[in-house]
């Protein structure tokens, strides 16, 4: 069988326990062999982040230092252009070829805003989508025609996912996490400890760096 491989985009100001306790249950449930963690240069729908490109990737590689399940792909920082997500899957579909079963991974709170994505729709063309849960967004999309959508899409059977090059839906049983960025900045501009949210050495940067005071 062809091993799924997975991509998880994100802003990662900074990387968190929230971004990585999910995926290892993810990898787990899906069988992926390989979770590649790919942060944007320039956020398509926020505010440019706090840290550079260069220290959010930085905190990556401290991250996930001794974790093997995790890689970094740095393609996005070699754009300056916005990250728009399909345009990212359509490069790397056009370089795996037509077969190979590709994933993007999210969190429920990133599939509530998918429909507002720049070419979302040719997302699934691409690749599937898996989304992670995450504590306080809703579970179903609010808009009907959105919610069809999504289950027009949706499979339950990680087979399928492996399969199958792209099209599928899969909403893992991940545990919830109420972690976010935002909430650890916050937290260290008043210098509170964020201990049990971020990896130790990811912490000490930020310490090092003075980043987030
Ligand atoms: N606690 C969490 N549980 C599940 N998924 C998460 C969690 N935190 C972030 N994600 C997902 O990880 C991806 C990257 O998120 P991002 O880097 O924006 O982190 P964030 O904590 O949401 O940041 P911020 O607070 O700055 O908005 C998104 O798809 C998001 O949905
Ligand atoms: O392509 C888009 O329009 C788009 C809009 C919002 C977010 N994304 C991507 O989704 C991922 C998670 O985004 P964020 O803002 O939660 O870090 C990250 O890889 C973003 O580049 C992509």
């Amino acid at each position: 069988m062809t091993r799924l491989q997975a991509l998880f985009g994100g802003t990662f100001d900074p990387v968190h326990y929230g971004h990585l306790k999910p995926v290892e249950t993810l990898a787990n449930l899906v069988g992926l062999d390989r979770t590649i963690l790919m942060p944007n240069n320039v956020p398509p729908h926020r505010p440019q982040p706090v840290a550079s490109s260069a220290q959010r990737k930085k905190m990556l590689e401290l991250a996930i230092a001794d974790k093997p399940l995790f890689g970094l792909d740095e393609r996005e920082l070699r754009r300056d252009t916005p990250s728009w997500t399909s345009q990212t899957l359509q490069e790397w579909r056009e370089e795996q070829g037509a077969d190979k079963p590709l994933a993007f991974i999210i969190g429920q709170d990133s599939l509530l805003t998918f429909h507002t994505w720049h070419r979302y729709e040719t997302i699934l063309d691409y690749a599937h989508v898996l989304v992670c849960r995450r504590p306080g967004y809703p579970s179903t999309l609010p808009d009907p025609d959105r919610q069809a959508w999504l289950e027009r899409h949706l499979t339950h059977d990680p087979e399928a996912l492996h399969s199958l090059p792209g099209g599928k839906i899969y909403l893992a049983e991940t545990p919830w996490y109420d972690i976010s960025s935002t909430q650890i900045r916050e937290r260290l501009a008043r210098q509170q400890s964020c201990h049990d949210l971020l990896p130790f050495a990811v912490e000490e940067y930020i310490q090092q760096q003075g980043l987030y005071q």
